[in-house]
C-alpha cells in the first residue's frame, strides 16, 4: 500500500462518519437529518454527513491553513482571559458589528474565501428558509480547547436566531441544556442550579462533515457547549453561520 492510501485509511479511521447522532427525543426525518423537538417552538436538525468525506477534508485543510486566525482576550465575569480556541469572523459588507464578551472580531469578507461561500450556498440550498450572512469559525486545537455554556442570543441576531453549524476534523461532544427560569447568560459559565440533574439535556457527537441547525426559540431557551476532553489531541474546526438582522 502506498503512503497516500495509508493516509486516507488513517483519516477515515480518525473521522469515522458511520455512526448516527445520539439525538434522543422524538427523532423524525428532515432533509436526511434527525430532528430533535426541544419543545416550546425550539428544534434542532442534525445531518451526520451533510458534506462528502473527501470534500470535507479539503475544506478542513483550506480553512486550517488559510484563515487569519486569532486567539483573542475576552472578558468573563469581569476578568480578562485568553479565549480557549482560535476564531475568525466572515460577513457580508455593511452589517452591524458583532461583539461578544467585550471582543469585536476583525471582519473578513466572503469574496476572499470562495470555499466558505460554497458551503454557505450548500446550506441555503438544502434549507431554503435559511439566509445566513455571517460566519464565526472556531478552531479547537486539542481537547484543552472548548466553548463554555452560552446561547447565541446577541441582539443583532433578532428574536429567533437560526444557527447553522458545520463541523470538520476531530469529533467532539456538543451539549445542550435548558436555561433555568430567568437566567441571563452571555459567554459565561452556567450557574449550577440545585436541581441541575433534573435539567433537560441533549447531546450530539458532531462528525466530520456534519451539519447541526438550531432553530426557533433554541437560543432563547437553551444553552450549548463543547466541553474539554482530556484524551483528544487532534484539531476540530467548527463553522457557525448566523444572520445579522438589518436595521
Ligand atoms: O464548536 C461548536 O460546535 C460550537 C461553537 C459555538 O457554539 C459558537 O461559536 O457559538
Ligand atoms: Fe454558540
Amino acid at each position: 500500500m502506498n503512503s497516500l492510501t495509508n493516509k486516507v485509511l488513517e483519516f477515515i479511521k480518525r473521522f469515522d462518519v458511520s455512526e448516527i447522532a445520539s439525538a434522543d427525543t422524538n427523532p423524525s426525518s428532515n432533509k436526511g437529518g434527525i430532528v430533535t423537538d426541544l419543545g416550546d417552538g425550539s428544534d434542532v436538525v442534525y445531518v451526520p454527513q451533510f458534506l462528502p468525506l473527501e470534500k470535507s477534508r479539503q475544506y478542513f485543510d483550506y480553512i486550517d491553513k488559510h484563515m487569519p486566525w486569532t486567539r483573542p482576550k475576552i472578558r468573563v465575569f469581569g476578568r480578562t482571559v485568553v479565549q480557549p480556541r482560535d476564531v475568525c469572523y466572515i460577513s457580508d459588507k455593511g452589517l452591524k458589528e458583532y461583539v461578544y464578551s467585550g471582543f469585536k472580531p476583525d471582519v473578513h469578507y466572503w469574496d476572499d474565501y470562495p470555499l466558505l461561500k460554497e458551503i454557505l450556498e450548500k446550506i441555503h440550498k438544502a434549507f431554503p428558509g435559511t439566509h445566513f450572512n455571517s460566519l464565526l469559525i472556531n478552531r479547537y486545537n486539542s481537547g484543552n480547547d472548548y466553548v463554555g455554556w452560552h446561547a447565541d442570543d446577541e441582539k443583532l441576531y433578532g428574536p429567533n436566531p437560526e444557527i447553522g453549524s458545520i463541523s470538520f476534523g476531530c469529533e467532539r461532544d456538543f451539549y445542550m441544556k435548558k436555561k433555568s427560569q430567568g437566567q441571563v447568560v452571555g459567554y459565561r459559565p452556567f450557574k449550577r442550579a440545585k436541581t441541575d440533574s433534573a435539567v433537560e439535556r441533549h447531546s450530539f457527537k458532531l462528525k466530520h462533515g456534519s451539519l447541526l441547525l438550531m432553530r426557533g426559540n433554541t437560543q432563547r431557551d437553551w444553552l450549548h457547549s463543547v466541553p474539554k476532553r482530556a484524551k483528544v489531541d487532534s484539531v476540530r474546526i467548527n463553522l457557525t453561520f448566523r444572520r445579522v438582522m438589518q436595521m
